[in-house]
């Protein structure tokens, strides 16, 4: 059997998500942990994975009626550029990551909510389709769900610009086995700049989705601070906070935005 190089489908399937079209729902968040899709089984019905291949676990489920899937996008850029472009080619209208991250100042606490308003362009893969001047910006409509999501969960929440860099220790101003490169006081640069964040993806996913014409956006549970030097140990009751903000904002996005009511 021949398979084209150009548009590879294996039975029909997407080359790296190895989901097929009905694999997946209109909406989808996207985490970059493949770990943080498996806490939704307890969150949705009918709840199921329907693929696994390398950093890309895709599951798909109902939350209070409404269609929603799951698929993580690995770390930075690269991989996350396959998964937004494979998971568009299947139909997703909607795409929302809901990861974690760094902030810049003390006032932000770790467990807080940050939503993306737009982001610094320094991922790299998405200077392929468009040059850096292009913006990389949330849909209003998205971040509207999610304010209005955080609001009625009672949950801290911020907004603002983020860099989203593919970079996880110099290009986040840290040192590397011990030693600072040239960029070591990016931080002070960014905070002079007004950025809130540091995260690794959302970039990646804002351009892409705006060059289709889909609605994008991001929010990130805080797993660390920069200024206060502090680590999240244990994320994950405050990335289960956020993974239900995120499913009332999608229903919020149906019911705003969406005709898709099952
Ligand atoms: O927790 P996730 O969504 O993976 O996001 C953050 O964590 C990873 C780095 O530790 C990067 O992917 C960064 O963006
Ligand atoms: O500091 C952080 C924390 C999580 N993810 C990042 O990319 N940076």
């Amino acid at each position: 059997m021949e398979i084209s190089a150009e548009n590879p489908r294996f039975e029909g399937k997407v080359p790296h998500l190895m989901c097929k079209e009905g694999d997946i729902a209109e909406v989808v968040l996207i985490p970059g942990d493949p770990a943080r899709v498996n806490m939704f089984q307890d969150l949705c019905d009918d709840f199921r994975i329907v693929a696994s291949n390398r950093e890309y676990t895709i599951g798909t489920g109902k939350y209070q009626g409404y269609p929603v899937s799951i698929c993580s996008t690995g770390i930075g850029g690269p991989s996350t550029e396959i998964a937004v472009i494979e998971l568009i080619e299947l139909g997703a209208k909607a795409l929302i990551r809901i990861g974690g991250t760094g902030v810049l100042t003390s006032e932000i606490k770790c467990g807080d909510m940050v939503i993306t308003t737009g982001s610094m362009r320094l991922g790299g893969s998405s200077s392929f389709y468009a040059p850096v001047e292009y913006p990389a910006v949330a849909s209003f409509e998205v971040i509207h769900c999610l304010i209005d999501a955080c609001k009625n969960r009672g949950s801290n929440y911020w907004k603002g610009i983020s860099a989203s860099v593919g970079s996880f220790f110099a290009g986040q101003g840290r040192t590397a086995i011990g030693k600072k490169f040239y960029n070591s006081d990016l931080i002070e640069k960014y905070r002079k700049l007004n950025i809130i964040n540091m995260e690794m993806e959302s970039e990646t996913i804002l351009t892409l989705g705006n060059l289709f014409g889909i609605f994008t956006g991001s929010i990130c549970a805080v797993h660390a601070n920069r200024e206060t030097d502090e680590w999240l140990y244990d994320f994950s009751p405050a990335q289960k906070q956020m993974c239900m903000i995120a499913l009332d904002a999608v229903v919020l996005l149906y019911n705003r935005y969406l005709s898709n009511e099952d």
